[in-house]
């Protein structure tokens, strides 16, 4: 069980903003924190892993990491970090990557294995590809054996391939070894897949939390089918008006019937009552 009530001011674009983390999982749920960007996310999991201080609790398992008068050190923390941008020791093969976090050669290798890298462990983090490289951060982590996963964007420098794959991969770590993960992502597909849980954080709060069914799937009432895009372009042709909507990665074109209230870069819902859309691979 992690619970977490953290408190910290923050020193955001528009001024100060108070974080306030208030949240709890059981062991082996997943959990994506959502919002826009300066929100606050990536703070909450530095605020977990104890790179920086903040006021309140964490507590794992019944064990206090933190609170009015105890601090556990990073290291002390059972936390696995995974960032961005890897964060790898260029200077040593895959395999010591590995071992530098813990000298359990069982461990490293049944997680060579798990994440397909046997093949890659005497390269150099320089002769490895972004998800090669994601997936040796991922395993070095792991060898923490720790009780809670933080993944900070970790697919985000991906193409949409690589990125299937590897959340794949981090499903699998995350079931194997039964630990406590949490996310940070922009991808409603990606939190849809991955995530028991999810937050939304605006300005510091906790503004919405539930399933990502609830909070992410948009049909409503008899829609059978609906969607969150963006409009790129109106243009009028004989008439009519056709909104291009880019939605994920896709850009496709729709027939509105009143434009009036709409421009370039607002978000809107598309939806149909049609229920025997195509669907083709
Ligand atoms: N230690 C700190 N003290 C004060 N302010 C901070 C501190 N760390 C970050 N900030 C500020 O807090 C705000 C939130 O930062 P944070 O990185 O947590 O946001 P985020 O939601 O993860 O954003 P992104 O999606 O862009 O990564 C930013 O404006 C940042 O400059």
């Amino acid at each position: 069980m992690l619970e977490v009530d953290i408190k910290k001011p923050l020193f955001g674009v528009n001024g100060l903003i108070n974080l306030e983390a208030n949240f709890s999982l059981k062991k082996g749920e997943f959990l994506a924190l959502a919002g826009v960007s300066g929100s606050g996310k990536t703070t909450i999991l530095r605020c977990l892993a104890g790179l920086e201080k903040s006021k309140g609790t964490i507590k794992v398992g019944g064990k206090i990491w933190q609170d009015e008068r105890n601090f556990l050190p990073p290291q002390k923390r059972k936390i696995g970090f995974v960032f961005q941008d890897y964060a790898l020791f260029e200077n040593l093969t895959v395999e010591k990557n590995l071992l530098f976090a813990n000298k359990n050669y069982a461990l490293c290798d049944k997680l060579l294995e798990l994440l397909d890298l046997g093949e890659l462990k005497k390269r150099y983090p320089t002769n490895l590809s972004g998800g090669q490289k994601q997936r040796v951060a991922l395993g070095r982590a792991m060898m923490r054996e720790p009780e809670i996963l933080l993944l900070d964007e970790p697919l985000s420098a991906l193409d949409p391939n690589l990125r299937i794959k590897l959340q794949d991969e981090i499903l699998k770590i995350h079931k194997e070894f039964g630990t406590t993960s949490i996310i940070v992502s922009h991808s409603p597909s990606e939190i849809y897949k991955l995530a028991t849980h999810m937050i939304e954080i605006e300005n510091g709060k906790i503004i919405k939390s539930g399933s990502p069914k609830e909070l992410l799937l948009k049909t409503s009432g008899s829609q059978k089918f609906s969607f969150s895009a963006t409009v790129v372009e109106l243009k009028e042709v004989d008439n009519i008006c056709i909104a291009t909507i880019s939605f994920g990665h896709q850009i496709t074109q729709v027939i509105v019937s009143d434009a009036r209230n709409l421009k370039v870069g607002d978000t809107v819902n598309v939806s149909t009552k049609a229920f025997n859309l195509l669907i083709n691979s």
